[in-house]
């Protein structure tokens, strides 16, 4: 019988063959599917209401200036180039060639945490220091510290909520007290963030600020033990403590100038030391401080040499993702973690997308 879905004198395929050839389609536009349904997945697009890095970066984004070109959070920062001098100590703690003793070169970046490139640095409360340190194994360790000794919240539902609570309202220019407060009674968990952010001394540098990486790690010794720890940059010049109203006279890019005026003078550093955790201590939330006697093992020095502004210095296209880690340095059980990592890379897609579209202007230019 003539096969009417075929034209006439067109070769007629076996049966089975052609069954087989619907079920390799079948099996392709199932795998189809699936990867475009894994693709509406990511996306949020299946479920609007889901945490997905678009919504947390899109909540950053929309907490006042114009953020075109920048990073989407810590948005107003100056590079460096400078140094990791190991002392040698860490390599009892982790494999990682980072801890053998010897120099390593750093590409960095202090910045303030806002979603304003052009925010007066007088308004922001937390400061920050990011590095990348590069080892002759081709591997990397970048790490992203504030100056806060917990972060505000545990899980990346509260960090969205918090971005959404601080959007500006284009009414007044500023965040609706009313969300804030409502944000801050939902989320006792702030209670430590506050009260360091209400008494901490103010200052007018980056140089004389700690910096803690706050999220823990783990590093894994010879022996393929891992030990719980969390690390901090500590300044080696005194802090001066100053007011929020003396620091705005001193216009709003003081940090930056301070920073390459103390450069002119010689490199800056920071001791860099690892806390080791006590059993029981969290891991994997934040927004708790380990007791004060934990163990601190100094592992070396970071030596920052030379400013550079963003605007095309070496930091401009670095993501400070905090899971690039060497072999020897594993993510802890922090759901923070993965969700900063998702939401970098989200922000660094939009900023590089956008270089050349939009000038980079210096800190301190009007828009
Ligand atoms: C769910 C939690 C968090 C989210 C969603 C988040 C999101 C972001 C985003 C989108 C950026 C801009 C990245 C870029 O464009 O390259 C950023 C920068 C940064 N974040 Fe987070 N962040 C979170 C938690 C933290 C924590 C716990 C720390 C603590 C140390 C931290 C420290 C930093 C630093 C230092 C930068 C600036 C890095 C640089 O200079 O490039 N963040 N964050």
């Amino acid at each position: 019988m003539p096969d009417p879905y075929q034209p006439p004198g067109t070769p007629r395929r076996p049966l089975r063959q052609t069954l087989g050839l619907l079920a390799r389609f079948g099996v392709i536009s199932v795998v189809l599917a699936g990867t475009a349904g894994g693709f509406a997945y990511a996306g949020g697009w299946l479920s609007p209401d889901r945490l997905t890095p678009a919504r947390i970066v899109d909540a950053l984004s929309q907490r006042g200036g114009d953020p075109t070109g920048y990073r989407r959070n810590h948005a107003k920062g100056i590079c460096f180039t400078g140094a990791f001098e190991a002392n040698g100590q860490g390599a009892h703690l982790s494999t990682a060639r980072v801890f053998v003793a010897g120099p390593y070169p750093v590409i960095g970046r202090f910045a303030t945490a806002t979603g304003d490139p052009r925010s007066p640095d007088a308004v922001n409360r937390v400061r920050s220091l990011a590095i990348r340190i590069a080892t002759p194994d081709g591997q990397e360790w970048r790490s992203g510290m504030n100056s806060s000794p917990v972060f505000a919240v545990a899980t990346p539902q509260a960090f969205y909520e918090q971005a959404v609570a601080t959007r500006i309202d284009p009414a007044t220019g500023r965040p609706d007290p009313a969300a804030l407060q409502r944000f801050a009674a939902a989320h006792p968990e702030t209670a430590a963030f506050a009260q360091w952010a209400r008494s901490a001394p103010w200052t007018a540098s980056f140089a004389d600020q700690t910096y803690n990486s706050l999220n823990a790690f783990r590093f894994v010794d010879l022996q393929g033990v891992r030990h719980a720890v969390r690390w901090s940059l500590l300044p080696t010049v005194p802090a001066t403590p100053s007011t929020p109203e003396e620091l705005a006279r001193l216009g709003p890019d003081f940090l930056a100038q301070d920073l390459e005026r103390r450069l002119a003078e010689g490199p800056l550093s920071w001791r860099l030391v690892v806390t080791l955790a006590a059993a029981g201590d969290p891991v994997d939330d934040p927004t708790r401080a380990w007791p004060a006697d934990r163990q601190q093992i100094e592992v070396g020095t970071l030596v920052v040499q030379q400013a550079e502004s963003e605007d095309g210095g070496p930091c401009r296209d670095l993501n400070f993702d905090p899971l690039v880690l060497p072999t020897g340095i594993e993510p802890s059980a922090d759901p923070i973690l993965l969700a900063r990592s998702a939401a970098y890379a989200n922000s660094f897609d939009r900023r590089a997308a956008e270089v050349g579209a939009t000038p980079m202007p210096h800190a301190g230019d009007q828009p």
